[in-house]
């Protein structure tokens, strides 16, 4: 939780130091001239009443509102920022109700672009100029219809009333450099990150890295194990193959590989024979006896030999200290040893505190047996006898689990939007060549680096639900949910060293070419801090509007039966449908807002989702030219290989759309009830931005 979230909601002091271009009313300097220029018509401040009057100005004075009252000093006195207007008004005069609220800097960066009521014009597009728009009606009158834009601007208001108190920018602006280092390293390295800075909220909360585990450096050791007939067949078969030299020297013990291929470090190119029948029946033997699946059935052994010493030379018969940690080796799966000869110690050591453990002395006719999963704790090693003690040979024949494409295995960690992709085999399923499993985790926190034991390649895809929850009120707490991700990959990396992990790049995402960081931002509450970040950073802002129709009915789909696990989610059963759009929708509208806005910001786009489907590519172009990134013909080849496929190709995650039918398909699976309610509750929204009701 926030702590300092009930500050967020307390009223400013009442005593506050002037703006720039804003004064307290009876003060009577005038105002410092606004120093933005111009702006465009899509940079407007829409908040203000079109519907005011336009009264005659050459009469009122500059310093004083038109309306010719005094506030007494309750009100902020706000300039206009066009040029030849720079009339005074109370902030509740010109429509900008609840600006008590505001603090200093959110007024000084909203101001810098406010249009009075009288200058004041509409952003919005003409009818007829969106697909989507059938009717002739004039959009614009209803969109401008004084009770629309209460609604816009008490959701602007909410918004705002909300946002946290001004901030100590420069602070922020370090952290933020060293929060953009920190990813870009991780990125680079997927190790370590700076230590967090003096950041001017309570610290994060830093989960312990805890890597302990329920594994045991070994699970069962078992005594006389073969029957006598099977303990003679394999000491013939040791026999023969001692012989026949067909051991190779590796340090400190020979090696004999049967089965499938096994490389491990220090391994020469060991070129297996196939499973003789005496290990066969072995094999048969542990697989009954220990309720071996046929997913972890041995299939490959790899025999020690380890010669007799008269303890002059104890070092030619032993094995360093390791770990069977190869992703060849099936997760969930078992290595089992079985020991012949001499008894001989087998030490373990913790593998993240180099912590010795308690050793097991195996003997003759013995059986150990420790969990793949372990190797990531533990390291194991037969260490050579002390000098001048003598000892037997003895074979250690170890079985594994071992399979080519697990070294593609994937462990998908991810959110409800991940539960779409299924492993296994079969059409339409993950697992043929890249085998593995998903784990749920509907948050960041819910990442267990322990589950990712085993796998080559880890992709965590959550962290968007832990922006949208109602405690993410601005970048601090987004820097919180930065820091228990940071906190999880460095977790499982210690874990984990080999795999190759990847995370979603919902946070932020490098882009060398452009020489951008790209954020994505799903319904991010505290967007509205966003005006005072992009004073200190260079931001452009694009924003995807998509029918509320299509989006409400999409989160519906997926959060419909996660309500109870998930607080944040709103209420979308039949009864609430139109009381939830309503807030969704007056989010939307806010944000939409707060964007145009945004005067800071070098560019700002807004683009209709639909309109993106529809047409991709004049879109995209649109989009590059905006952004003035330079169009190339591959990126056209991405768009319309990635834009005319079947609509089903791939699944929900494929990457080839038949985005012209994608559009329209809530009108397909909605019902004209859920649909009617969605409508209502979202008339603004759907009149704003030309989407025409089917029902309403
Ligand atoms: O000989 C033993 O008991 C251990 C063998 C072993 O660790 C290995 O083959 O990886
Ligand atoms: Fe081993």
């Amino acid at each position: 939780m926030n702590p300092n979230k009930t500050s967020l909601t307390q009223k400013p002091p009442a005593v506050r130091q002037s703006p720039r271009n804003l004064q307290k009313l009876n003060i009577n300097n005038s105002p410092s001239a606004s120093t933005s220029g111009t702006p465009s018509p899509t940079s407007r401040l829409s908040i203000s009443s079109p519907s005011s009057p336009n009264p005659v100005k050459k009469n009122i004075k500059r310093s004083s509102c038109p309306c010719g009252r005094s506030s007494n000093g309750k009100d902020w006195l706000i300039a206009c920022s066009e040029n030849g207007c720079k009339q005074h008004w109370h902030s509740s005069c010109g429509n900008l109700k609840g600006e008590n609220s505001f603090t200093q800097a959110q007024v000084d960066c909203l101001t810098k672009q406010w249009l009075c009521p009288w200058c004041y014009t509409v952003p919005f597009a003409k009818p007829g100029n969106h697909p989507t728009s059938l009717n002739e009606i004039s959009l614009i009158e209803k969109a401008l219809s004084s009770a629309a834009y209460q609604n816009i601007t008490d959701s602007v208001m909410d918004v705002l009333k909300n946002a946290p108190p001004a901030i100590d920018l420069s602070s922020m602006e370090t952290r933020l450099d060293e929060l953009t280092t920190e990813i870009k390293n991780f990125k680079k390295t997927s190790s370590g990150f700076l230590a967090p800075s003096t950041f001017p909220r309570a610290p994060p909360i830093h989960e312990k890295r805890d890597l302990n585990c329920q594994e045991k450096p070994f699970e069962s050791y078992e005594e006389k194990f073969l029957a006598d007939d099977d303990l003679d067949s394999m000491v013939d078969l040791l026999g023969y193959l001692k012989s026949s030299a067909s051991f190779l020297p590796e340090k400190g013990h020979e090696v004999k590989l049967y089965g499938e291929p096994y490389s491990y470090t220090g391994a020469k190119d060991l070129d297996p024979d196939p499973i003789p029948p005496e290990l066969t029946k072995i094999v048969d033997l542990l697989s009954s006896k220990f309720s071996l699946s046929e997913q972890e059935r041995p299939n490959s052994i790899l025999i020690n030999f380890f010669p007799a010493t008269n303890g002059l030379d104890t070092n030619n018969t032993h094995l360093a200290m390791h770990s069977d940690d190869e992703s060849s080796i099936a997760a969930d799966s078992k290595i089992i040893t079985l020991s012949i000869g001499a008894k001989r110690k087998i030490k373990f050591e913790a593998k993240h505190s180099n912590e010795s453990l308690e050793e097991l002395e195996v003997s003759d006719n013995s059986v150990y047996i420790m969990s793949r999963k372990s190797q990531n704790w533990f390291r194991h090693g037969v260490p050579p006898p002390s000098p001048g003690e003598s000892t037997e040979e003895r074979f250690s024949i170890t079985f594994r689990c071992l399979k080519k494409q697990l070294s593609r295995s994937i462990l998908l960690i991810g959110d409800s939007n991940t539960k779409q992709v299924t492993f296994g085999s079969g059409l339409g399923k993950v697992g043929q060549s890249f085998p593995g499993k998903r784990i749920k985790a509907a948050k960041v926190k819910d990442i267990e680096a322990k589950d990712c034991v085993g796998y080559s390649n880890i992709f965590i895809m959550c962290g968007t639900n832990d922006l949208r929850c109602g405690y993410i009120s601005d970048e601090r707490d987004i820097h919180c949910v930065v820091e228990t991700l940071k906190d999880k990959l460095i977790q499982v990396k210690q874990l984990c060293p080999e795999a190759k992990i990847d995370f979603p790049d919902e946070i932020s995402l490098q882009c060398k070419r452009s020489k951008r960081t790209v954020a994505k931002v799903l319904q991010l509450k505290g967007f509205e801090t966003f005006p005072l970040l992009s004073q200190h950073c260079d931001i452009e802002i694009v924003h995807l509007i998509r029918d509320p129709r299509a989006s409400i009915k999409s989160r519906m789909d997926t959060f419909g039966k996660f309500l109870a696990e998930e607080p944040d989610v709103v209420d979308f059963t039949q009864d609430h449908i139109t009381d939830s759009s309503k807030k969704i929708c007056g989010e939307i509208l806010a944000r939409a807002e707060l964007i145009k806005n945004c005067a800071v910001a070098k560019t700002r786009l807004s683009l209709l989702y639909e309109d993106v489907l529809v047409n991709p590519l004049e879109k995209a172009k649109e989009l590059f030219g905006a952004l003035q990134i330079k169009w190339r013909e591959e990126v056209e080849q991405r768009v319309n290989i990635s834009t005319s496929g079947s609509l089903s190709e791939g699944g929900g995650f494929g990457t080839v759309k038949n985005t012209a039918k994608l559009g329209q398909r809530w009108k397909r699976d909605a019902s004209k009830e859920f649909i009617t309610s969605v409508e209502q509750g979202c008339s603004v929204l759907l009149h704003t931005f030309h989407y025409t009701p089917m029902y309403v």
